[in-house]
């Protein structure tokens, strides 16, 4: 069978797992539906060509394996004429529908076209023919792909049927390198600079593919397997309303935008994760000086907190600081030991689950070689439809971003340092430079009962302003620090204290200390 040969022939290892696992759930399929009551969903797009052929080799293995033919007994098999619905649509490409039409001329596919939404037509089909099971070429990363496993029962409100979706852990590179490495025909919009096709109305060739022809001055596009960024395979695709998945990776539209607090401020949040720090055995030094890296780019701090090595502890504090905050720091927790569980704790908040980032992977791959034999790395699981890689020159694996959380692999001050400056220069960052604060901070020796009311009354007096006091002794000097955008309201403050109290108050300054 030429599509098993082909792979099994190629020195790719990556796309040999990957076949092998494909070619396993379809022959488990096959082994649990009737041929007949098994129909394959296909509409010419390259994804679905792959499962094509997939489908082909598993039926090959299938019958190979349950009915141990000899020579050229197997013959016949060559071929899988499957049943294969086809939703035929007025708005498809012209290339499309030709391609669907003579592939299935090809392979003796039993073509059902049908002429209807998806729901209806399933619904109609599943009335005329019994239909366990319908395979589809879903891939993670495809706005309806969250939630779904290989073998995933209809929604709730669809005609009964199980959906089987052999390449959904397969990357955008996978499937090219299938296609090429087996060299079987694809539909010619891909050539030009198609990556995902929809409708004629809503696709064009992706932008990311145009090159300008010196010669001409004419724009030209370069195919689709050159597309060296997988994850931006629909940036040729116009947006749907509420598709979540796509909103967060989008990369090119830059950082997602953030709505700001009161006044133009941003809130951010630093979530520890660490059974040490909670035992006692460690100080944190990161949580810190994160507050002040982001206090010098005028961000508000609104919460640190520190949770135990949990799924569901980080799980129910990212869901938390998420929807309060702009952004969300996050450290510890990361790599892969069995405490490493902060990914699948952000991946459970964003409910959704960890899957491999095959770009993510690569870089692993450079940096751990050896040790990492690239068909399994459980590091480069990352949470599935949100994550976001920010690069820097100066990382040698760029830094996570999922959502509107950012998670750093630092473990002390100075690796946060390096990372907070590269996350600073990164082309998505997050970090919006706003205004700076200005601190003033004073120290007395007079008693908190002597001074209550009158800062009670400067807090309202200025309510733009952060009055608040500390002493790091009972017996030692109270510190009284106003900190604001307005450094002369800042001053003001400080001065009025200073003069209702005369000579009681002395400058302080904290890098002194
Ligand atoms: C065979 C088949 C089965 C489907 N089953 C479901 C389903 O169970 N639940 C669901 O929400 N959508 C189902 N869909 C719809 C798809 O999830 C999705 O809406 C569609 O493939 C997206 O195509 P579009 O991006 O062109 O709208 C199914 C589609 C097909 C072709
Ligand atoms: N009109 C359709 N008729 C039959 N099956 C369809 C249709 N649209 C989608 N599907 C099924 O859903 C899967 C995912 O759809 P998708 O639009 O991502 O197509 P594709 O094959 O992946 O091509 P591409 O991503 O390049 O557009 C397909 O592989 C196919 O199994
Ligand atoms: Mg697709």
């Amino acid at each position: 069978m030429e599509i098993d040969e082909a792979i099994r022939a190629s020195s790719d290892r990556r796309l040999q797992t990957k076949y092998n696992s494909a070619a396993y759930i379809i022959q488990r399929a096959f082994a649990l539906y009737e041929f007949e009551q098994v129909a394959f969903s296909f509409n010419g797009g390259k994804d679905s060509t792959v499962l094509l052929h997939l489908l082909r080799a598993g039926y090959f293995l299938y019958k190979k394996n349950t009915h141990r033919p000899k020579g050229n007994q197997m013959d016949h098999v060559l071929n899988c004429p499957m049943r294969t619905i086809y939703f035929e649509s007025p708005s498809a490409f012209p290339e499309i529908n030709s391609f669907t039409y003579e592939t299935a001329s090809i392979y003796d596919l039993q073509l059902e076209v049908i002429r209807s939404d998806f729901k209806s037509g399933l619904e109609a089909l599943l009335e005329q023919k019994p239909t366990k099971a319908i395979f589809l070429g879903t891939r993670i990363g495809d706005p309806n792909a969250v939630g779904q496993e290989q073998f995933s029962p209809s929604s709730i409100g669809w005609p009964p049927f199980m959906r089987v979706n052999p390449i959904l852990d397969w990357s955008y590179r996978d499937v090219w390198a299938f296609i090429l490495t087996s060299k079987v025909q694809y539909c010619s919009l891909y050539d030009k600079g198609y990556t995902s096709i929809g409708s004629i109305y809503d696709t064009v060739p992706n932008p990311l593919l145009c090159t300008i022809d010196s010669l001409s001055n004419t724009e030209k596009f370069k195919p689709a397997y050159l597309l060296s960024d997988g994850r931006l395979e629909r940036a040729g695709r116009a947006k749907k309303r509420n598709q979540v998945s796509e909103a967060s990776i989008d990369i090119r539209n830059g950082p997602n935008i953030i709505h700001s607090h009161q006044n133009g401020a941003l809130m951010a949040s630093i979530i520890a994760v660490g059974d040490e720090i909670l035992f006692g055995n460690v100080e944190d030094e990161i949580a810190g000086t994160l507050c002040r890296k982001l206090h010098a780019i005028g961000w508000h701090v609104s919460h640190k907190s520190v949770v135990r090595n949990e799924i569901d502890s980080v799980a129910e504090e990212v869901e938390n600081r998420k929807s309060t905050d702009n952004l969300v720091f996050l450290f510890g927790g990361v790599g892969p030991l069995h405490s490493d569980v902060s990914m699948a704790g952000v991946a459970k908040a964003f409910g959704t689950r960890l899957a491999p980032d095959e770009e993510f992977e690569e870089y692993l791959r450079h940096l751990i070689g050896n040790h990492c034999t690239g068909d399994r790395n459980e590091m480069a699981l990352l949470p599935e439809g949100i994550t976001e890689l920010l690069h820097h020159e100066m990382l040698s694996v760029p830094l996570i971003k999922c959502g509107n959380v950012v998670i750093l692999s630092a473990t002390n001050a100075y690796e946060v340092e390096k990372q907070w400056n590269c996350l600073l220069e990164s082309a998505n960052t997050p970090l919006v430079q706003l205004a700076p604060f200005f601190s003033k901070h004073l120290s007395t020796m007079l008693s908190d009962v002597e001074l209550s009311e009158t800062l009670s009354r400067l807090c309202l007096d200025f309510p733009d302003l952060n009055i608040s006091c500390h002493r790091k002794a009972r017996t030692g000097p109270l510190i009284i620090s106003s900190t604001g955008k307005d450094q002369t309201r800042v001053e003001l403050a400080a001065k009025l204290l200073s003069q209702k109290y005369h000579g009681a108050f002395s400058e302080f300054n904290f890098e002194g200390v």
